[in-house]
């Protein structure tokens, strides 16, 4: 590697190797989350609007957990992160917590990017039919808290292309300016594709489904072949919406990255 590329990398403190290290990490908190989720059924009540009479609140229980929820965690500093997203930013009191002095990394064009609205439609709409039985246990709060738990590990994720759009432009920004200089998404698009890297993550995924969601007993090490969750499932969310909505901030970032 080139002097120049090393030190500015290592000015941030961050390589795209490293980057994909803490996505590789990230995996692990998402699957158990969804193996955790999968212990309820559907519980459609939880996302019944109309159902849901909340003195003083007018949304479905997820909504009212996710809402108040995300307050406390906001007042207690939660989204001064960058790596942190909420789903409710019109509502998101301010942290009432010393600022932590987190390493200046992206630049402001982070600050314009959230697609937790769109995260939240393919949650509710797409994953969790595939992800849970039907059936309703009452467990209702629970489910909720569960939600929860998956919206912010997949968000989390999701807003982390702002750092590997970061290192990507570091390492080669006389690639990147003039497709940013040009509004140029599709040219971004496959600029910052390694169709490779997502075929490893999408069999990488299934592989850590499999293997975290079987039966543990002391009798046997085999798992019958039966899991927790559908581990094709878990590759499919990586392959139809995981990755697209990653590519997808990391353009929005790129687009604005020398504004
Ligand atoms: C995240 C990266 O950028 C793109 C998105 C990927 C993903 O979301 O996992 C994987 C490969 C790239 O096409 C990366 O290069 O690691």
């Amino acid at each position: 590697m080139a002097e120049t590329e090393a030190s500015s990398d290592s000015a941030a403190g961050m390589t795209l190797d490293a980057v994909r290290d803490a996505l590789v990490r990230q995996e692990d908190t998402i699957i158990f989350y969804l193996i955790e989720r999968a212990k309820f059924p559907i519980n459609s009540p939880t996302y019944d609007e109309s159902r849901a009479s909340i003195l003083g609140f007018g949304g479905s229980l997820v909504q009212f957990i996710v809402k108040e929820t995300e307050a406390a965690q906001a007042k207690a500093g939660r989204f001064q992160n960058p790596e942190e997203h909420p789903f409710f930013p019109d509502v998101t009191p301010p942290s009432l917590v010393p600022p932590y002095d987190y390493p200046l990394v992206l630049h402001r064009a982070a600050d314009f990017i959230n697609v937790n609205d769109q995260i939240w439609d393919m949650y509710f709409k797409e994953l969790l039919p595939l992800l849970t039985e039907p059936g309703d246990d009452g467990n209702y709060a629970s489910t909720a808290s569960s939600d929860l738990n998956c919206l912010q590990a997949i968000s989390r994720r999701i807003h982390y292309g702002n750092f590997v759009a970061e290192v990507k432009f570091r390492d080669a920004p006389q690639d990147y300016e003039p497709a940013i200089r040009a509004q140029d998404r599709d040219a971004l698009m496959k600029l910052l594709t390694f169709e490779a890297v997502e075929e490893m993550v999408k069999k990488r995924v299934e592989k850590k489904a499999k293997i975290f969601s079987q039966e543990v007993t002391l009798n046997s090490t085999e798992s019958k072949g039966k899991y927790k969750i559908n581990p094709s499932m878990v590759s499919r969310l990586y392959g139809e919406w995981i990755m697209p909505l990653t590519k997808h901030v990391e353009v929005e970032y790129l687009l604005r990255r020398l504004d």
